[in-house]
């Protein structure tokens, strides 16, 4: 991974932040693309600890930038485990916002990986063409919340990153 990359998808701290302030005077702005109730996929299963017949909630978004989605996400966690978190009615405002600002928050290892995101397929203006993905398991009272993202090529064309 080249060095521009790597200040991207190994930092820890708040990526809206971040990406509110790479895009300057661009406005930064969630796209809800769906948020439901479901079965995890198997390997997400496996990074929460959990069955993979267990509900859970399930919240995919485009980090939009001047109105380009630069990131894709996709976050999933037990929906037993959400009673009182007030996540239900998040609608297009930033999950990151609300995690960091959890005084209790411990991130685990972030993993990171050349595979498209499997998720936004049907989506045809966010056509997979994703640069970088990486996940992570946040912990919050309770909580263990898996964040998966996706860094798009339209993020690299704007800020002039190198192809990987
Ligand atoms: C974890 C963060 O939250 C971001 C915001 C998300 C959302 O609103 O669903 C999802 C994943 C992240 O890209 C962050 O800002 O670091």
């Amino acid at each position: 991974m080249s060095a521009p990359w790597w200040q991207w998808v190994a930092s820890k701290d708040s990526l809206t932040t971040r990406l509110t302030v790479a895009g300057d005077i661009k406005a930064f702005r969630v796209q809800l693309l769906r948020q439901t109730v479901g079965f995890p996929l198997r390997d997400e299963a496996l990074a929460l600890g959990i069955a993979p017949r267990r509900y859970a909630w399930l919240r995919e978004v485009a980090l939009c930038v001047g109105n380009k989605p630069w990131v894709v996400a996709r976050s999933v966690a037990p929906l037993s485990q959400l009673q009182g978190k007030g996540l239900e009615g998040l609608g297009e405002r930033s999950l990151g916002s609300w995690l960091f600002r959890q005084p209790d928050l411990v991130r685990g290892p972030l993993y990171a990986t050349r595979h498209q995101p499997r998720f936004v397929v049907e989506q045809s203006a966010l056509l997979a063409d994703s640069v970088w993905g990486r996940r992570s398991v946040f912990q919050h009272s309770g909580l263990s919340l898996l964040v998966q993202e996706y860094f798009l090529s339209s993020m690299a064309d704007d800020l002039d990153l190198p192809s990987r």
